[in-house]
């Protein structure tokens, strides 16, 4: 028997999962790591705290499994995606923390280029927008801010990587530094038609060719672990933006099929194919897994703030002991009371794409509960991903059948309820919700045989609970107005 082994890496928590070769889940084990908000608006990780928590989980999930590492066929790599690092080659050490995709640091950078005209070229070539949410300008923000560091860049000393090459490079002692076209879609470096790192990108945030990593197919045999990191020299076979490995485990692999991930943030992903289409309503082209080599896109709509705002009550209010209490706080009263709550903590990303909105609730009264509270968290988690199938249908210029679901935050019902009110949509949940882990996991065992075909994984998606509407369109649209009034009244607040 064989056995896949999926690295997870996200925001909050690093996850390990071994997969069987019929693509089932035989053991996970997960850590959680600290978030470090040093100034309002950045956030940061420590890239060793990211890599020490993965490895740990890996040793664990490989032990829980009750294999030798030798059974391992292949590792799946699947990661936040755009969080940047910097490090040294030659000793493997970064050079500072990691800035996180939530990092509003270079928004004035970013607004810079804009207002001097870039951005037409910048959404031809990228498929992305002038935000500081992507990698080239927090790479340039360290190169700028670190002192001697551009110099070291140029001399060929350093190395750049989204999580995924920090990893990798860990896993193999320093001997790959690789990346994929999903992850590489993701830091305005990488040009998502010719799928090759892109020169006048480059000279746009000034960053030296030398840093960057080379990009590989997202299944392939990339090269193998350092035997002592997890006790076999194992292929790396699978490496995918945690979002676009998502929409592969969601076995959404004809056009027009898509996912949406509750998980730190919400993004929801459409399935386009071989057509990298344009947005006119805010979203982002990006690049999806391919399982054959040839290159795929979809339309993505990201949105900061989902499941965190969940972490927010439990964590900044206290509200709820676990993220799982807030079901049942939630659905003690029957509406959120009038209350709307906007969690723009972050600013908003699609498709306003304001870095200067704040979080807001409005709609308070003498008679405002914390249920009500909570219950209007979820909604907005909910309304902000209503914003972006609004968005993707105008764009795709037809309706979507369903909304697939997954991420931490879509185990809790009244939201997927909520969600598929919103929409008109049934919303579906699948019995694995590890679907990021899954897509990983499907990207290598592809690559070493352990799996036959994309054809063959997509028959064995299965579905769990379905979600259908439940209330009136009219309803729906009144409570949606309401909503975007909301959402204007926190727009440019820190402007
Ligand atoms: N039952 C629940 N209801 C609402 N939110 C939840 C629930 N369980 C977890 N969450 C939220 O989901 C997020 C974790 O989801 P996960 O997919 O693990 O995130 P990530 O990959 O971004 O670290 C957290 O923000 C947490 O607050
Ligand atoms: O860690 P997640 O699952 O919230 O995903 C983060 C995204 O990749 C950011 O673009």
């Amino acid at each position: 028997m064989s056995f896949v082994l999926a690295l997870d890496q996200g925001t909050t928590s690093s996850r390990a999962i071994v997969f069987d070769e019929n693509g089932r889940l035989v053991a996970s084990a997960q850590q959680e790591f600290p978030q470090l908000f040093p100034q309002p608006g950045w956030v940061e990780h420590q890239p060793q705290d990211i890599w020490q928590s993965q490895l740990a989980t890996a040793r664990l999930a490989i032990e829980k499994a009750g294999i030798q590492p030798s059974q391992l066929a292949a590792i799946g790599i699947t990661n936040q995606r755009e969080t940047t690092v910097l490090w040294d080659r030659k000793t493997g050490e970064p050079l500072a923390n990691a800035i996180v995709w939530q990092d509003r640091r270079t928004a004035d950078l970013c607004k810079q280029l804009a207002d001097a005209g870039h951005e037409p070229q910048v959404r031809a070539r990228t498929g992305l927008l002038l935000d500081s949410y992507f990698s080239g300008p927090k790479l340039a923000w360290l190169l700028d801010h670190i002192p001697g560091s551009r110099q070291r860049a140029e001399a060929g000393e350093l190395a750049f990587g989204t999580i995924d090459s920090w990893l990798i490079w860990n896993l193999t002692g320093g001997r790959l530094h690789i990346t994929d076209p999903s992850n590489a879609a993701r830091t305005l470096m990488f040009n998502i038609h010719s799928q090759l790192w892109d020169d006048d990108m480059l000279a746009l945030f000034n960053i030296p060719r030398s840093v960057l990593p080379t990009i590989v197919a997202s299944s392939g045999c990339h090269g193998k672990t350092e035997p002592s990191v997890l006790g076999a020299a194992i292929e790396i076979g699978g490496i995918a933006g945690d979002q676009q490995s998502a929409l592969f485990g969601q076995a959404c692999h004809r056009p027009g099929m898509a996912k949406n991930t509750y998980g730190t943030g919400c993004f929801m992903l459409l399935q386009t194919g071989d057509t990298a289409m344009p947005s006119e309503h805010g979203l982002l082209t990006t690049v999806a897994a391919s399982g054959d080599g040839k290159p795929r896109y979809a339309l993505e709509g990201s949105v900061f703030v989902g499941g965190a705002v969940v972490q927010w009550l439990r964590d900044g209010l206290g509200l709820v002991p676990n993220s799982s209490a807030v079901e049942p706080l939630a659905a003690s009263v029957p509406d959120s009371g009038g209350v709307y709550f906007v969690p723009a903590f972050t600013g908003l990303g699609a498709p306003h794409w304001d870095p200067h909105a704040c979080g807001g609730m409005l709609g308070l009264s003498r008679g405002t509960t914390q249920a009500h509270i909570a219950r209007a968290a979820l909604e907005g988690i909910a309304f902000q991903s209503a914003d972006l199938l609004e968005a993707m249908q105008a764009d795709a210029g037809q309706p979507l059948a369903e909304l697939r679901a997954d991420g931490g935050a879509a185990a809790n019902n009244l939201l997927l309820q909520f969600q598929a009110d919103l929409l008109g949509v049934p919303v579906v949940r699948p019995k694995v919700l590890e679907t990021t882990a899954l897509g990983a996991a499907l990207l290598a065992g592809l690559a070493v045989g352990v799996y036959a075909s994309v054809e063959a994984l997509a028959s064995q998606w299965q579905m769990d609970r379905v979600f259908e509407p439940g209330i009136s369109r009219d309803e729906a649209a009144a409570r949606r107005s309401k909503w975007r009034s909301a959402v204007a009244r926190v727009q440019n607040w820190r402007g």
